[in-house]
């Protein structure tokens, strides 16, 4: 073996630890100019948790203090100059700053502070801004750490015959969502290239059985996967996989991880590994947001006296000076769609006005899964028309991810995405920690999302490694309350460029107005969409919106509103007694109460599904402003904002074509929201067995992931 030994196998130090204080001084002249250098004001490049978590009470943040020290910044900042001290394998380093390989030269200000203590030994809680590499930072210095160790024999690996078995692992990375794990397993594996460590993937949604076949015959080193996938392959003696010298745990998104939805599985993949007073264990933890409502579990997980490192200076806001936040207030939830095609489309206008601009890539996230399906459908029927083809967006690629795709689509969609010069992704929040799509130009997040930390992440996905990009929050005048409560201090400015945002879309509209074309080309886009789409996405917006809105019968309101006029839907959804019931929806106006015969009777939902389907033809529609409001059905219940009520007619049936309200590709649409926790009533569904005891009401698309590997 080349190397030397780190901390658990005996070595000294290569890198030489300095004063905090220099330390900081050198980083910030030796950083790229995109990592926002610390000043030498700064305290510490690396802090305690009593420093960067002023909300802690005095006596917790304390307690951290005192199980914490600083950790001692490295003075190297070049790749390269890992090779000096024998500290990271020759072939590692090549494959890094090898211009047809990686092609890295300076190491970024989290890699440069945990590296050495990575390879120390040392358990580690890491934060730093998204995109700025932490990826790396956790994988070079545990493939070193599994070199180093003298019981892995890599000579084996490749010779016939011979062969590396599956209880080998010394090294486990958890991730939150299958896209990431994969994403990371591919990082890893150019990073290892030709050092002859083994990484594989355990993922859900994948064949169980052909991954572990790969496992099983190829053996391996470093097992990347997910929390569901990863406790099932572990818990069951029969894959033969297990961990027995299991030396180094890793929790990319650790927050996402430590939370309610993830922690059991977490916590019960820990039972399956091998006793760390046995079997000493660095477990790493890595997330640009780390919560005070996760410390205690961090505490809980990391060993007594884990270094902290903090890139997020304590007066700075976690989000990239260089990516502006923009927040546009939009009159009705109908103007969502509209607005986002006129951002995408005043972009290309600028690029063809010869504006140096890169082409539009957006992700949209939206809250529920069904509104991503329906704004995906809309926005691809759209670019089948010959106006849009001919137009400067003619070239965008319209694409969806969520979790209630197959695997296999998912995956297509990423992969497209990634590749895609310009376009569109129309996502929920599976894609919102940790993917690296690169050029990304934009993030719009339609709705205010469910906490601060999914805002930071999404956003997170433009502006990376140094590039610029913008945030748009398109939300509701009515959402205003519940985003100053969620996501407190950030930087977002009124923005007023968006026309349709505050077009009255009840108005007929002509094409000769850029308004018009817009709103008509949406409109015509939603036409395409079938009735049940547009029911499934009311129902998944059931929940986000009451969650999101002051009043629920506001949120009815608006919803109404955006099915009948955005969606030109003539017969609202109908819901069940009990939904209502639990949703608190009793004595809310405008809710049309019934057991979904009609719309199964009816097929498809909706008397408006011609009026639907010519309307984009007609270029524009006429809403019949004479009829007051969302109605359509002005004999039902005028006094009641005229929304059906169809009396006590029974229960809801849970199953029927919408699959029940628990788990259907609507069911995440009752996740979000400040008053998750509440909703117990939402159970996940039977499918998970009764057996696990509900952690959360409705999964939302993300969580929904620890239950569907
Ligand atoms: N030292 C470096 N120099 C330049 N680019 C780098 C460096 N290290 C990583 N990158 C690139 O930066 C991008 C972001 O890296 P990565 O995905 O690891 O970020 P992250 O901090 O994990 O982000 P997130 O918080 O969103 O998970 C990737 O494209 C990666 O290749």
């Amino acid at each position: 073996m080349m190397l030397g030994t780190v901390r658990r196998f005996g070595v000294s130090h290569a890198l030489r630890a300095t004063a905090p204080r220099s330390i900081s001084a050198r980083l910030a002249t030796q950083l790229p100019k995109w990592q926002a250098p610390l000043t030498l004001s700064s305290p510490v490049a690396t802090r305690s948790l009593h420093s960067s978590f002023p909300r802690l009470s005095e006596a917790t943040a304390q307690a951290i203090v005192e199980e914490t020290e600083p950790s001692q910044p490295a003075n190297i900042t070049e790749f390269a100059d890992l090779a000096s001290g024998n500290l990271i394998h020759n072939t590692i380093i090549k494959n890094i700053i090898q211009p047809d390989r990686m092609n890295l030269k300076t190491m970024t200000e989290v890699q440069a502070l945990t590296l050495n203590e990575i390879v120390k030994g040392d358990d580690i809680l890491a934060q730093a801004k998204t995109g700025t590499g932490k990826t790396l930072a956790f994988l070079v210095p545990s493939l070193q750490n599994i070199l180093n160790d003298p019981t892995v024999d890599v000579s084996k690996v490749g010779r016939r015959g011979a062969r590396t078995g599956p209880s080998e692992i010394r090294a486990l990375i958890i991730s939150p969502t299958r896209e990431l794990a994969e994403q990371i397993a591919v990082e890893a594996r150019k990073v290892a290239f030709g050092t002859g460590l083994l990484v594989q993937t355990a993922v859900g949604g994948t064949q169980k059985r052909a991954g572990l076949a790969k496992i099983q015959q190829e053996g391996c080193h470093l097992l990347i996967g997910t929390p569901g996938r990863l406790k099932d392959i572990l818990s069951d003696p029969w894959t033969g996989v297990s961990a027995p010298k299991l030396n180094t745990l890793i929790l990319d998104e650790a927050d996402r991880l430590l939370d309610q939805g993830f922690a059991p599985d977490v916590e019960e993949i820990q039972t399956l590994l091998p006793d760390p007073t046995k079997v000493d264990r660095q477990t790493l933890m890595f997330s640009a947001t780390v919560p005070r409502e996760v410390m205690q579990m961090v505490r809980q997980t990391l060993k007594p006296g884990f270094k902290h490192v903090n890139t997020v200076r304590e007066d700075e806001v976690p989000t990239h000076h260089r990516v502006p936040q923009k927040l546009v207030y939009t009159r009705g939830l109908e103007n969502g769609l509209p607005a986002l095609l006129e951002l995408a489309q005043n972009w290309q206008t600028r690029r063809d006005n010869g504006e140096k601009l890169r082409p539009f890539k957006a992700i949209a996230y939206f809250n529920s899964t069904a509104e991503t399906k329906i704004s995906a459908d809309a926005f691809n029927a759209l670019t089948r028309t010959a106006e849009f083809r001919q137009s400067s967006m003619g070239n965008m690629r319209m694409l969806e991810i969520n979790s209630r795709l197959t695997q296999q689509v998912r995956t297509r969609s990423a992969d497209n995405f990634r590749k895609a010069r310009e376009g569109i992704l129309f996502s929920s929040d599976v894609t919102a920690r940790g993917m690296d799509f690169p050029d990304v130009t934009h993030v719009v997040q339609v709705g205010v999302p469910r906490d601060r930390e999914t805002y930071i992440h999404r956003l997170g996905r433009t502006g990376r490694a140094g590039k610029e990009g913008e945030g748009w929050l398109f939300m509701h005048r009515a959402e205003q309350d519940v985003y100053r409560k969620r996501l407190g201090r950030l930087p977002l400015k009124v923005d007023t460029e968006l026309q349709t945002a505050d077009a009255d879309l009840s108005q007929t509209f002509s094409n000769d107005t850029q308004v018009g074309k817009i709103v008509n080309s949406i409109n015509q886009g939603l036409a395409q969409c079938d009735n049940t789409t547009k029911v499934k996405s009311y129902m998944g917006q059931l929940g986000t919106t009451t969650g999101n809105f002051n009043s629920k019968r506001e949120a009815i309101q608006a919803l109404n509103q955006m099915f009948t006029v955005g969606y030109n839907m003539q017969t609202l959804p109908e819901l069940s007694p009990k939904l209502m019931q639990q949703m608190g929806l009793n004595r809310v106006d405008g809710v049309s109460m019934g057991d979904g015969s009609r719309q199964r009777r009816e097929g498809g939902f909706s008397r408006g599904g011609d009026r639907g389907g010519d309307r984009g033809s007609r270029g524009g529609f006429s809403r019949g402003g004479d009829r007051g409001g969302f109605s359509r059905g002005g004999d039902r219940g005028g006094e009641r904002g005229g929304f059906s009520r169809g009396g006590e007619r029974g229960g809801f049936s849970r199953g029927g074509d919408r699959g029940g309200f628990s788990r259907g590709g609507d069911r995440d649409g009752f996740s979000r929201g400040g008053d998750r926790g509440e909703r117990s009533g939402f159970s996940r569904g039977g499918d998970r067995g009764s057996s696990r005891p509900p952690r959360r009401s409705f999964e939302d698309s993300f969580g929904e992931d620890a239950f569907r590997f």
